[in-house]
């Protein structure tokens, strides 16, 4: 299971989540208090390692457009989080990240994506606003666990019980690993830790 931190604005931010293990760094250009400058995402991705995977999350922008960004910061995935259809994600020049409200009608069988992820429903906007959902619900969803991304409203203290709960292949975060609004440095270390943790706890009892 792999760990995604969201939300990434500086670099101090991104070599913080780097060292604590973090798999995936989300860069948002859309709409929302931590939407940052195709300019500065690229200074922070020509930083990171080659093998730490930088996902674009986009809402609703336009294909030219999204195309022209990864280009231009070197990103690894496209996550689309509105209501792009499966021509738009069809037409895209990278792995997609296909994210859907657990209120939608959600069909991962007819949807072209590499990874699903599955975040609360949406607040002031379409992600990143810190609440969690039943994940009993997706128990009920036909979804293939290993291209599964938990989001939604995760922290330190729920994280080992979503991720016993749901098995995701991926876990995202982003509120949960802030205060007054800004990525906290012991919180992402206890994020990781505790969901790495959690999965070895997970793998010892299936062992059993
Ligand atoms: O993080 C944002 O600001 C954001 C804005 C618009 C779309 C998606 C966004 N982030 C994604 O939201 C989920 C859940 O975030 P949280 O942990 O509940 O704060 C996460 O997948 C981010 O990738």
């Amino acid at each position: 299971m792999k760990v995604k931190i969201c939300g990434i604005t500086t670099m101090e931010t991104a070599r913080v989540a780097v060292d604590a293990g973090a798999d995936f760094l989300g860069f948002v250009f859309a709409d929302s208090r931590r939407k940052i400058s195709p300019i500065d995402a690229k200074q922070i991705a020509d930083q990171v390692p080659r093998e730490v995977k930088k996902v674009g999350v986009f809402v609703n922008e336009s294909p030219e457009t999204i195309n022209e960004i990864c280009q231009f910061v070197g990103l690894d995935f496209i996550q689309l989080h509105g209501d792009e259809t499966p021509e738009i994600a069809s037409s895209l020049n990278r792995p997609i990240i296909k994210a859907w409200s657990i209120q939608d009608k959600i069909n991962p069988t007819t949807f072209p994506c590499d990874y699903y992820l599955i975040d609360s429903p949406k607040g002031a906007y379409r992600g990143g606003n810190g609440i969690a959902f039943d994940w009993t619900l997706l128990h009920h969803l036909p979804i293939q666990k290993e291209k599964l991304i938990l989001a939604g409203g995760l922290n330190v203290e729920n994280v080992a019980a979503a991720i016993q709960s749901v098995h995701p292949a991926i876990i995202d975060v982003s509120s949960g690993v802030e205060t007054n609004g800004q990525k906290d440095p012991i919180k992402i270390n206890a994020f990781i830790k505790t969901a790495k943790q959690a999965v070895q706890t997970l793998k010892e009892s299936v062992k059993k």
